[in-house]
């Protein structure tokens, strides 16, 4: 028997579901991550940002996206979205030292 197409959809949100749980879970890891490196930056007198990290990683994840057949302009917007706050958690970990 076929399908209907409600069934259908509802197949398709349970895989996005659990994608969009993935994705939350290893966002909060890549969180944990940086929370670590913005106190090690502050105790070390560190800049936060570090430009040539950032051109280097957004070279990097162009050509994985594009090998994925994601948007690398896609990609390269996540990327630094991401980045943004991660540079504001840095500069209010510095500050609080
Ligand atoms: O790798 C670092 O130095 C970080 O602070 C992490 C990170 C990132 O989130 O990827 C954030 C800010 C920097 O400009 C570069 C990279």
């Amino acid at each position: 028997m076929t399908a209907t197409p409600q069934e259908r959809l509802d197949r398709l949100r349970s895989s996005i579901d659990n994608i969009d749980a993935a994705l939350i879970h290893m966002l909060a890891e890549r969180f944990k991550c940086t929370q670590e490196v913005g106190r090690l930056k502050a105790e070390h007198e560190m800049p936060a940002s570090d430009p040539a990290r950032e051109a280097r990683q957004t070279a990097r994840l162009r050509s994985l996206a594009e090998e994925a057949h994601l948007d690398p302009e896609f990609a390269e917007k996540w990327f630094n979205f991401v980045v943004a706050e991660v540079i504001q958690h840095h500069t209010r970990i510095a500050s609080e030292q």
